[in-house]
């Protein structure tokens, strides 16, 4: 879908809206809550179905493919209409919601009883309870449970040089995280992809603004823009103080206006989508951008951090070293691995966490990982119940979940933990124990999905309701000897007491059979008819009418106190959010730990030596990624290779590495390898290398794969000099910057310029560590004069006229690229690779200055290399070799001597 501000019905002309007084009561209450919300798609609900009309009808059976039917006209024109069972909304909502649409939820507020009482034509009352759209869902079945579901806004004021002037806030409502942090236009793209929001808010002003229209667009993601008045910083004090239902803001810590102006627009969105209900957020946590790894948006797509250039999961450097076992584990680990840090003290806390499981003692880690497996995922049950939309089974994601908590606490009480797990461990101790003897005192051990479907309080919990539980259950015997009692009263032995939902119980006897219950006065005065069908008479008795309402009256009671017991709990655990929430985070902490030191201990990772040096050195450095498809493959294993982008002597200045080598050689993989172990090492995980000593990099950039961006008029070669520009721009003397193949774009002559100079620059003005990889062997003689530049090669070796791909870097330059060697690999048909070679040779023996007018005036034509020069194609010239073998008439000295002809011939030197 575009992004831009979504409307529902993007291409659809508006439904028609007629005169509510032209309308019947129902179409007239319809239109007037479908007025309101004109940009969503409206879920109208009657009894057991939520139906759309109109324009929204249309929509829907198309995007969902359900059948679109009418009902009734309006204006002379029929009233489109389909619907969606109640019971199965999750999966509707799921899949509008996948495609881009945001969904009215219009619930029936009364019963229809009750409407009725106020005359025959009135309608039952309705309104809109909730909007669901793609970053404010709740629901588990609509949300991955290792992925965060934020929406994000952004405030943006005037601005002095003191204060920003902009800042974003993110809710994920699913959890109840809400976050603040600065931003300024220039990174704003780069902080949104850092936050991966699923969807954005934003003041109309921002909305049209067209400096920042780009930045939408390429986020592609739903765009909502609100009046301005919401994101007021003024009056954002008022909401946020209403909100959390405290005096002042003090408690909070100090957010400056573009903070408080993007917080009140998150705010004004969850009340516009939640409509009635809160959700318990966390009080703002503010998020420092200085604090993390600056990671522009080309960067972060090319180093498939998340997902794959192609959008999978399969293939990401999250999936190869996630071994997490908990949702609130994955989604911390993915958050930590989008925002490496950038203060060391921290990155070396978290490291601390990851070595402790390492050298933890045998049985703790397997018993950790055990008890973490069943955690359930309390934060999001927390967020359903505040929501009022939980049910019994989020009651008992929280009791599972504090108990989970609490034997984690007892096997993680050790004398010696380091920061980050005390801290977790104090978490885990304030987790309140109460709430979970309560939960596990009311709550049955299977309990059901649907509160209203009642069950799920444990026997000998309440004493009226387990009396109303025993008079259900005697129920059931009485009705079963007043079956035998009437059956063996009239005869009939196959009578039976039946119940439905329209008659309730009653007595059916066979039409054959009526007679019993019907021949005398007195049968009649005792068995009161109820209903005759074709082949069956029914009938109950004020026994039996009397025996159902005590049934009914006591399954009505059992519910409501089942329903009070319910509210009870829920509103303890909301007491609890605060301490609930930290025993979760907590969790996913210990989750995030444990998870790395197994990849750690599986892959052979090394804990990096992370301070604030300008070193970047990784001896045996492997690519995380490419590694374990290798092995996957079964091919040849990764082979680890050096890196050492460190200052010499007493130098600031970073090391720039000129990489050269073959097609095909490793070049790619090498750059991203150290790209990669940086993010790595900065978000507080163990390395894929013998050893990393690294000082942090404040800002990565990788200019790495090519890509065009047709959309935006740019050509690939447009797209790389635009991303080549912003790391010139920007790169300082702590960052880390990875170029492949500048220049490659574009003419020979102005592709080497480009390079010469851009390597000039690195090394003059931005002084950062890099590593540029190249096929202008002609760079290579820069290291003679830019002291901090060396030459590296990936070695490769030729064996009878073929290349082998070492993946060794060694020193050196390289002197060729065996292009056309691994376009031979590539299966280019034969004569092209002859052709090809042909005129290399030309190329080299003449010097590259020649002229292509003076090539073709020595090079033979193709057509001539193809009837004359062009040797047979060498399987005939085999295959005719070995046809002529005759193997019974060789001596052993003729034997060997054929198989020399042979082998001349597969070279195509035949004797
Ligand atoms: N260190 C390594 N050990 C084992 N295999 C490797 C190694 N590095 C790369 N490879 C393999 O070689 C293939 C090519 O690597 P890569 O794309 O990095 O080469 P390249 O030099 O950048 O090529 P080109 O110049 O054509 O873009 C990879 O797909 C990978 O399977």
């Amino acid at each position: 879908m575009p992004a831009a501000a979504k409307s529902t019905l993007p291409e659809e002309p508006p439904p028609s809206s007629p005169a509510p007084a032209a309308a019947t009561p129902m179409m007239a209450q319809y239109l007037d809550i479908k007025a309101a919300h004109s940009d969503a798609l409206l879920f109208y609900r009657m009894g057991d179905f939520y139906e759309l009309f109109f324009a929204d009808a249309e929509i829907a059976s198309r995007a969902l493919g359900i059948t679109l039917t009418k009902r009734g006209r309006h204006l002379n024109e029929d009233i489109a209409m389909c619907g969606v069972p109640v019971h199965a909304a999750d999966d509707y909502l799921q899949k509008l919601i996948a495609k881009g649409f945001r969904v009215a939820v219009c619930e029936q507020l009364e019963d229809p009883a009750e409407a009725k009482k106020r005359g025959s034509k009135s309608v039952v009352r309705r309104d809109v309870t909730r909007l669901v759209t793609p970053g404010t869902i709740t629901e588990e079945r609509l949300l991955d449970p290792s992925e965060t579901s934020y929406f994000l806004s952004i405030g943006r004021t005037k601005g002095t040089a003191a204060t920003p002037e902009m800042a974003l806030a993110w809710i994920d409502i699913s959890t109840g995280q809400f976050r603040l942090s600065e931003t300024a236009p220039d990174r704003l793209l780069s902080d949104i992809l850092r936050i991966a929001p699923r969807e954005i808010t934003v003041s109309e002003s921002v909305f049209h603004d067209p400096a920042l229209r780009p930045v939408f667009d390429t986020l592609g993601l739903a765009v909502t823009p609100l009046p301005p008045s919401l994101f007021d910083s003024a009056s954002a004090q008022d909401r946020l103080t209403r909100f959390y239902g405290v005096n002042t803001l003090d408690g909070f810590g100090r957010f400056n206006r573009a903070e408080l102006s993007a917080a009140s627009g998150a705010l004004a969105y969850v009340e516009r989508t939640q409509i009635s209900e809160r959700p318990v957020l966390q009080r703002p946590q503010r998020d420092d951008a200085a604090g993390t790894l600056f990671i522009d948006a080309a960067t972060r797509a090319n180093l498939e951090i998340e997902r794959t250039l192609s959008g999978s999961r399969e293939g990401s450097l999250l999936k190869a070293v996630d071994r997490t076992v908990t949702g609130g584990g994955a989604r911390l680990l993915a958050e930590r691995l989008r925002s490496p840090l950038t203060d060391y003290c921290t990155i070396n806390e978290r490291l601390d966490s990851v070595s402790f499981f390492l050298i933890a003692d045998d049985a703790l880690p397997g018993q950790m990982r055990e008890c973490l497996k069943r955690c359930p995922d309390m934060l999001r049950a927390l967020s359903r119940l505040s929501l009022n939309r939980g049910g019994p089974r989020d009651l008992a994601a929280i009791r599972d979940g504090l108990q989970i908590a609490n034997a984690v606490r007892e096997l993680l009480h050790r004398e010696e933990l380091p920061k980050e797990l005390l801290e977790a461990h104090e978490f885990l101790s304030s987790a309140p124990g109460v709430v979970m003897r309560d939960l596990d005192a009311a709550l049955a051990d299977e309990v059901p999905f649907l509160k209203r479907d009642g069950g799920f309080v444990r026997a000998g919990y309440h004493e009226e309701l387990d009396e109303l539980r025993a008079l259900r259950d005697e129920s059931r015997k009485v009705i079963a000897a007043l079956q035998s009692s009437y059956a063996e009263e009239t005869g009939v032995r196959s009578l039976k007491i039946k119940y439905n939902n329209v008659l309730g119980y009653f007595i059916e006897v066979t039409a054959l059979n009526a007679d019993a219950l019907t021949a005398t006065d007195e049968a009649k005065g005792r068995f009161i008819h109820r209903q005759t069908l074709a082949s069956a008479m029914r009938f109950t008795t004020t026994e039996l009418a009397d025996l159902e309402s005590r049934i009914a009256n006591a399954a009505d009671r059992a519910l409501s106190i089942e329903m009070e017991i319910f509210d009870g709990l829920q509103a303890r655990v909301i007491e609890a959010a605060e301490s609930l929430r930290g025993a979760a985070n907590a969790i996913a902490v210990i989750d995030v730990s444990m998870g790395l030191a197994r990849l750690a201990e599986s892959e052979g990772y090394c804990r990096p030596k992370v301070d604030d040096s300008r070193n970047f050195a990784v001896t045996a450095g492997r690519h995380p990624v490419v590694e374990q498809a290798l092995r996957k493959q079964a091919a040849n294993p990764f082979v680890a290779n050096d890196c050492d982008l460190s200052p010499e002597g007493n130098s600031e200045q970073g090391a720039i590495w000129l990489l050269t080598g073959p097609n095909m050689g490793g070049k790619s993989t090498f750059l991203r390898q150290n790209a990669l172990i940086a993010i790595l090492a900065q978000m507080g995980a163990f390395v894929p290398a013998g050893s990393a000593h690294l000082g942090v990099v404040d800002r990565l950039f990788s200019r790495v794969g090519a890509s065009d961006d047709l959309a935006r008029g740019r050509s690939t070669f447009m797209v790389e000099m635009v991303e080549t520009a912003a790391i010139l721009n920007q790169a300082g003397d702590r960052s880390l910057v990875i170029l492949d193949e500048i220049g490659r774009g574009t003419s020979t002559f102005d592709g080497l310029s480009i390079a010469w100079a851009t390597v000039e620059h690195l090394h003059g003005e931005n002084r950062c560590r890099t590593l540029f990889a190249t096929h202008f062997h002609e760079l290579t003689a820069l290291s003679e004069t830019l002291s901090s530049l060396h030459n590296v090669t990936m070695r490769v070796k030729e064996w009878e006229g073929d290349v082998i791909f070492l993946h060794e870097v060694g020193r050196g330059a390289a002197d060729r690229s065996y292009g056309v060697q691994v376009a031979k690999l590539a299966g280019l048909p034969e004569s092209v690779v002859l052709r090809a070679r042909a005129v290399l040779d030309q190329l080299e023996a003449q010097g590259r200055d020649t002229k292509a007018s003076k090539l073709i005036d020595d090079l033979p034509l193709f057509s001539a290399v193809a009837r004359h020069d062009a040797p047979q194609p060498k399987s005939n010239a085999l295959e005719q070799a070995v046809e002529n073998l005759a193997p019974d008439d060789l001596s052993p000295r003729e034997a060997l001597e054929a198989l020399y002809r042979l082998k001349d011939i597969h070279r195509g030197k035949p004797r």
